[in-house]
């Protein structure tokens, strides 16, 4: 390993001076500020600096009760919540096992899983006040794909937001380019009041993710008969 350049960024190099995949990645890992403020603040990923960036332009965080972290690996989501809200429930769903987040219920589990929807609700005491998704699909290296299998689980998790969320809550998730087809939007402008997009400084700008905040959930209309 050596350090190369005048900025002082770390070069990794390869034996036969080709740059693998992975090398490239750990390269960019090391040199990356987000990565090293994380360590610095205790945080387990740099993505929790996206959740911050996106509550200091929009302000959905404070006063939270009752939290949905979907897609929640290895943490960093929950650990802002938890820092910012001491005393909301937070429970959050995986593919991949997460270490023990304290206040946070964990659950390994496909959120496409029927029973998905139902566990969650069930730990969490109640409707939430946020449903948050970070959740990415594995990538097959097809951009195409990777953004529509990425859609589908933004769709399902959209959908879940409206089922369970209580009035005047709030949906943020991670969507690819600018958030789906015109009509995924208009649905999403239709449940709640405003519907904004953001591209926080920590999302890397080579990378297609964005991220949708619909905040002020209007109600379901059964609700609304039944009162
Ligand atoms: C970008 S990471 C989340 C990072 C997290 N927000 C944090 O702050 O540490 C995306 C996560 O979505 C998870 N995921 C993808 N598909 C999923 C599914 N069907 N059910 C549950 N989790 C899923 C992945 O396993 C991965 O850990």
């Amino acid at each position: 390993m050596s350090r190369g350049g005048t900025r002082g960024h770390v070069r990794v190099r390869t034996g036969r001076g080709r740059t693998s995949q992975s090398v490239r990645w750990l390269e960019r890992q090391l040199n990356d500020p987000y990565v090293k403020k994380a360590k610095a603040e205790g945080y387990r990923s740099r993505a929790a600096y996206k959740l911050i960036e996106l509550d200091e332009k929009f302000a959905f965080l404070k006063g939270s009760k009752r939290v949905v972290d979907l897609g929640l690996a290895p943490g960093g989501w929950s650990q802002v919540v938890r820092r910012t809200c001491p005393k909301a429930a937070v429970v959050g769903i995986d593919l991949l096992p997460v270490d023990p987040i304290e206040g946070v219920a964990i659950f390994q589990m496909d959120f496409m899983d029927d029973a998905a929807p139902d566990t969650l609700i069930e730990a969490l005491g109640g409707a939430p006040d946020l449903v948050m998704s970070d959740m990415a699909a594995n990538t097959v290296g097809h951009p195409q794909t990777d953004a529509l299998r990425t859609m589908g689980l933004v769709e399902a998790a959209f959908q879940f937001a409206i089922e369970t969320l209580a009035p005047g809550g709030t949906f943020v998730s991670k969507v690819f380019a600018s958030g789906g087809d015109g009509k995924f939007v208009a649905e999403m402008k239709r449940n709640f009041a405003t519907v904004k997009h953001a591209k926080p400084p920590s999302s890397r700008k080579g990378s297609v993710e964005w991220f949708v905040v619909a905040q002020g959930f209007k109600g379901r209309a059964e609700d609304a008969e039944a009162e």
